[in-house]
């Protein structure tokens, strides 16, 4: 059974950019890494962000946690039961990865996927390229991926039935969305049926408001850089903002997600849109889509909704991550 979101592999056709952007906006650490390639830290993990200079900008894998090795055999004897061909990750692979052992595997839509057991600890406190209190990781993993789907519905059996990732919620504005948690965390993947392919963001998550706000006036200060302004999620209810990375999906920069009770939840549609407030898509012109949800988010403010507030931090992103993942 897959436990966390581990780690995130970007190909990037301009790799020396994602130096500044993930360490003084982000607040990740660079790690040395031989080749062009970019590793970054986020926290006492030896890398989380991996990312390599490729021809062309998109999800290079996503890492996903399983226990121990029997785990990691149970879930390739499952892939390969529903006919996904599963490769066995090679010593040198693991040891790039910095992980015991892994398996490599595709999705339907053709997105590369890594499974691995035993991520490496770095052997050096986690340094953060600016002040912030810190990520919140730990059992709840390294925040959540979306993908970009042809057809979202096609994939469903796939990652809730084979991978058995547990479906959170779904919608429908603007476009199919499935929401899939693996941990206490709402959502560690979730797919738009946009009709495109590809990454359109990864989510972390800071242990602080603050952190999130600083990261907003740093990110205002660049033309373009905000893609989606601050707002609130209805149903993760993370406070957050898109900035455009680099290689030009974006990342959510976010707050005060819920955790949930994966053995008690039970999957529903949400009706009300994406967000209660804010989450607008700047300097583009105006759409349909984009219409719909600004209205549909002053219904939400006509009608008062709102979610609660979460509880305050106790100091320490590490804790914290622990305690409300439990
Ligand atoms: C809806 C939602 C809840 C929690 C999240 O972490 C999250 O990333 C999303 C999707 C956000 C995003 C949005 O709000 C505007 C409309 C977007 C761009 C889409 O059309 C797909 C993804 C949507
Ligand atoms: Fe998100």
């Amino acid at each position: 059974m897959i436990t966390a979101l581990g780690y995130i592999g970007i190909r990037a056709s301009q790799p020396a950019e994602w130096d500044g952007y993930a360490t003084r906006l982000l607040g990740m650490q660079r790690v040395d890494a031989g080749g062009g390639t970019r590793l970054f830290r986020m926290d006492d993990r030896a890398q989380r962000l991996i990312v390599t200079p490729e021809a062309e900008d998109g999800l290079a894998f996503l890492g996903w946690q399983v226990a121990d090795a029997a785990a990691l055999d149970a879930l390739a004897a499952r892939l390969e039961a529903a006919g996904t061909a599963v490769q066995r990750g090679s010593a040198a692979l693991a040891a790039e990865r910095h992980v015991r052992d892994l398996i490599v595997f595709r999705d339907p839509g053709g997105n590369r996927l890594e499974a691995f057991h035993g991520q490496e600890l770095a052997d050096t406190p986690f340094a953060p390229g600016r002040p912030i209190t810190g990520f919140r990781t730990g059992a709840l993993g390294m925040g959540h991926a979306v993908l970009n789907v042809v057809d979202a519905q096609a994939l469903l059996p796939f990652y809730r039935d084979v991978l058995g990732f547990g479906l959170t919620d779904y919608g429908r504005t603007p476009y199919d969305l499935f929401f899939f948690h693996v941990n206490g965390r709402h959502h560690s993947f979730a797919m738009v049926g946009s009709g495109r392919a590809g990454m359109h963001h990864f989510m972390v998550e800071l242990g602080s408001l603050d952190d999130v706000g600083q990261g907003y006036d740093l990110a205002q200060l660049e033309a373009g850089r905000v893609a989606y302004t601050l707002g609130r999620h209805s149903n993760d209810h993370m406070t957050s903002f898109y900035t455009t990375t680099p290689s030009g999906f974006f990342v959510e920069y976010g707050w005060g997600g819920r955790v949930i009770d994966p053995a008690t939840w039970q999957p529903h549609e949400t009706f009300d849109g994406p967000s209660y407030w804010g989450h607008e898509r700047i300097h583009l012109p105006e759409d349909g889509p984009r219409a719909r949800l600004r209205q549909m988010r002053l219904d939400a403010a006509a009608r008062g909704l709102r979610a609660p507030d979460p509880a305050p931090s106790t100091g320490c992103a590490w804790a914290d991550a622990v305690v409300r993942a439990e």
